[in-house]
Parts: C-alpha cells; sequence; structure tokens
C-alpha cells in the first residue's frame, strides 16, 4: 500500500462513531480541514439490529459531509476510527488487519458504538488503497497482575475504559508542565455519558474503573451496585438477560432516576427545586471522588496531577464538588470535553510520519 503525502502533509480522516452520534474531522498535518458531529436519533438508528450493522449508513452520511466540504478523498493518506472493545491490547496505534475487522463484526465482548470505528475506516480505506488504523482503543490494558484479582476465582477484572480521552488529556497535562507522559503519575476522570477514572503509572494505564461495570454511576450507565441486590434483581423474573444489560450500560444512571442522559436537565430540575435531582447530582461527584481517592491509594499517593475531562467538566455543579473533595491529594487540571479526533488523527500522523511503529493486532 502506497503512502499518500500531500506537498503539505498527510490528510487524515478521523472518525469517531458514538452511541447517538458520529463526529469525524480531516486533518492536513496538525490542521484541521473540517470537523463535524452528526446527532443520531432513536428512530433514526432503530432499523439496525446491531449497532455494527450501522456502519455503512454512518460512512455514507460522512462521505456525503466531505463531498458537501469539497474535500476529495481520494486526496486521504489514512483512515482512523475510534477502536472498540477488542482483546486487551496495550495502548498505541494499531493498523486495522482482517482479524480486527472480524473481531469487530462478532463483536464478541459486547457491542459498542465503538466497534464501528474499525469496520468503517476499514471498508473506506479499502475503497481508497490507503492504510486504515485504530488509537487507544477502550480495550487498551495496562493492568499488573494485582489489578486483575476480582475477589472471585470465576471472574478476573477487566480494563475497558475511555483510553483514548484519558490517554490525550494525562499526555497534555503533562506536556503543558513541561514533563513527558512516560515520567509522571497521574489520575485521569473521563466524565461523559460513561465515567472512567484511571491511574497512569510512568505512561502506562495500570487500573481502571468504568460505570460500564465498577465505580462511580454515570448519566446512562449504573456502576458498582450492591451484589446481592443486583443477583436478586437478576434472578427476579422482571427483566431478561438483555434488558438488565441494558440498565448496566444504557438506561441505568440518570437515566434510571429522570429519564435523560443530559445533565443539563438535571440541573434545571435541581435548580427549581427537585430534591431527588439535587441528591443523585451530590451522589455523582461523590461516587467520582470516591474513586479518585481509591486511585490516589494505587499510586501510594504519589499523585502528579488529578485531570478531569468529559462533557460533565463543563459542569460547574458538578466539577467543583469532585474538586473540593479531591483537591487534598493532587493538584487538579480540568479539560472540559475530548480530544478524540485529535488524538486520532495525531495517533496516525506519528506513524506515517515514521516516529512510531504501528503494532499489530493478533
Ligand atoms: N455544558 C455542559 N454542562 C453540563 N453538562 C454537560 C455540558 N455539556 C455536556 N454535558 C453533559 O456531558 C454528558 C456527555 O458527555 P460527552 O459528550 O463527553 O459524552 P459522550 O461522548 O456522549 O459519551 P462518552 O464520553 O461516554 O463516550 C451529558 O450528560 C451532557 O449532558
Ligand atoms: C466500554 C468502556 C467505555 C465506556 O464506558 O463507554
Amino acid at each position: 500500500m502506497q503512502k499518500k503525502v500531500q506537498s503539505d502533509g498527510f490528510m487524515v480522516l478521523a472518525i469517531n462513531p458514538g452511541a447517538t452520534s458520529t463526529k469525524f474531522a480531516v486533518y492536513r498535518g496538525e490542521t484541521v480541514l473540517l470537523k463535524q458531529a452528526m446527532e443520531h436519533s432513536v428512530q433514526e438508528l432503530k432499523p439496525f439490529a446491531q449497532i455494527i450493522d450501522q456502519h455503512r449508513y454512518r460512512l455514507a452520511l460522512i462521505l456525503q459531509a466531505l463531498d458537501q466540504a469539497g474535500i476529495d478523498r481520494r486526496q486521504l493518506s489514512a483512515v482512523v476510527g475510534r477502536g472498540g472493545l477488542l482483546k486487551p491490547l496495550l495502548g498505541g496505534t494499531y493498523r486495522v488487519n482482517a482479524q480486527m475487522a472480524a473481531d469487530m463484526q462478532l463483536a464478541a465482548l459486547g457491542q459498542h458504538a465503538s466497534n464501528l470505528g474499525a469496520v468503517m475506516a476499514d471498508d473506506l480505506a479499502a475503497e481508497l488503497g490507503i492504510p486504515a488504523f485504530i488509537v487507544d482503543p477502550v480495550s487498551v490494558d495496562e493492568y499488573e497482575p494485582v489489578a486483575r484479582v476480582s475477589g472471585l476465582a470465576d471472574l478476573e477484572r477487566v480494563s475497558l475504559s475511555h483510553a483514548l480521552n484519558m490517554k490525550a488529556v494525562a499526555r497534555k497535562a503533562a506536556k503543558d508542565h513541561g514533563r513527558r507522559y512516560d515520567e509522571v503519575n497521574l489520575i485521569a476522570a473521563h466524565l461523559g455519558s460513561g465515567v472512567s477514572v484511571s491511574v497512569h503509572r510512568r505512561g502506562r494505564m495500570v487500573d481502571t474503573s468504568s460505570s460500564r461495570d465498577e465505580g462511580a454511576f454515570s448519566p446512562d450507565r449504573c456502576g458498582s451496585l450492591s451484589g446481592f441486590s443486583l443477583v436478586d434483581l437478576c434472578f427476579s423474573g422482571k427483566y431478561t438477560y438483555q434488558e438488565m444489560r441494558q440498565k448496566m450500560m444504557g438506561t441505568g444512571g440518570l437515566f434510571s432516576y429522570f429519564g435523560t442522559r443530559d445533565v443539563r436537565e438535571v440541573e434545571k430540575l435541581a435548580q427549581s427545586g427537585n430534591q431527588k435531582a439535587a441528591l443523585v447530582l451530590e451522589a455523582l461527584p461523590y461516587q467520582v471522588a470516591k474513586d479518585i481517592g481509591a486511585m490516589a491509594a494505587v499510586l501510594a499517593g504519589q499523585v502528579d496531577w488529578i485531570v478531569l475531562t468529559g462533557g460533565m467538566a463543563y459542569s460547574h455543579r458538578i466539577i467543583d464538588d469532585v474538586i473540593r473533595r479531591v483537591e487534598f491529594i493532587a493538584p487538579v487540571v480540568v479539560l472540559p470535553g475530548e480530544e478524540e479526533l485529535e488524538s486520532l488523527a495525531f495517533g496516525v500522523l506519528r506513524v506515517l510520519q515514521g516516529e512510531e511503529e504501528a503494532r499489530e493486532y493478533l
């Protein structure tokens, strides 16, 4: 496969599929040429039985947007997608190969919108004869053996998290302080539709919690629950297996209390005097702070910075309460939103420019 390079740098399309949105951007070198987020309504995605079935539909929307913006896709040097629920792997940039595409189609480790990223990138790259990549997928696993022990011999703790954004903001926080990611100790918390809290010890993400199955709840995920109560609910006959999984990730968290995943709507409820909303909005940062405290113990208190990121980091009500509870541990850096498209594109640029080797997925 030939490397296409324009006179003014490599041109990369980055694709970040979320549960209800597809974000994408085109970069020439480090300059962004086009950045868009398309929202998908529940109605729009209803015809697709499985999340992965949406890949052609979402890709067609991106190609339409490129045409409308006058961007010739034949000029692209590479396509990169957000990496999904793959086998556990080290952080870095991976070439999409047949094994990865097949694993994403099968969704053996579960359905997740990020599974679309590799498949969409691969589809377009194959048409254009250019390489497809993913960077720091949700299954980045840099745990040490001690972090894998769950306390029940049947089960092992797994590393599934918002690795892409947390590694990106951890790198940024280190760089902004004149340090390298691999020489500092950080705790990064991604506060989005899902919450992940992670420990970064000298460039490796050695422990995480994720509201998908552990730790703080989030706008639509329930996080840790009382084990006995959960088992009772599963066997109560009230819900099917699929419904219970949906409760853990999709209709849990704030959604289960208020029927919305939007923190701003719950904030409005609280401001209008709804006491339940005020209480649940107090519990969310309380639980995030508890996770951060636990991760500080992983580092034996040797924490350079705590970094808070994700959409909820725009909420003063939430973020100020987390800061109040954890600032005794280390200085807190707030980087609201996400750096995911940029991190995807820059991860690939490092490979195209020969600064880093692409990893092979086995
Ligand atoms: N300005 C804001 N103030 C308060 N909350 C906000 C604001 N902007 C976004 N949010 C909240 O952030 C959450 C979504 O965050 P984000 O956009 O990072 O998530 P996502 O990309 O949908 O999912 P994920 O981060 O789990 O991949 C929503 O609950 C939203 O209401
Ligand atoms: C699957 C890990 C990240 C998330 O909760 O979405």
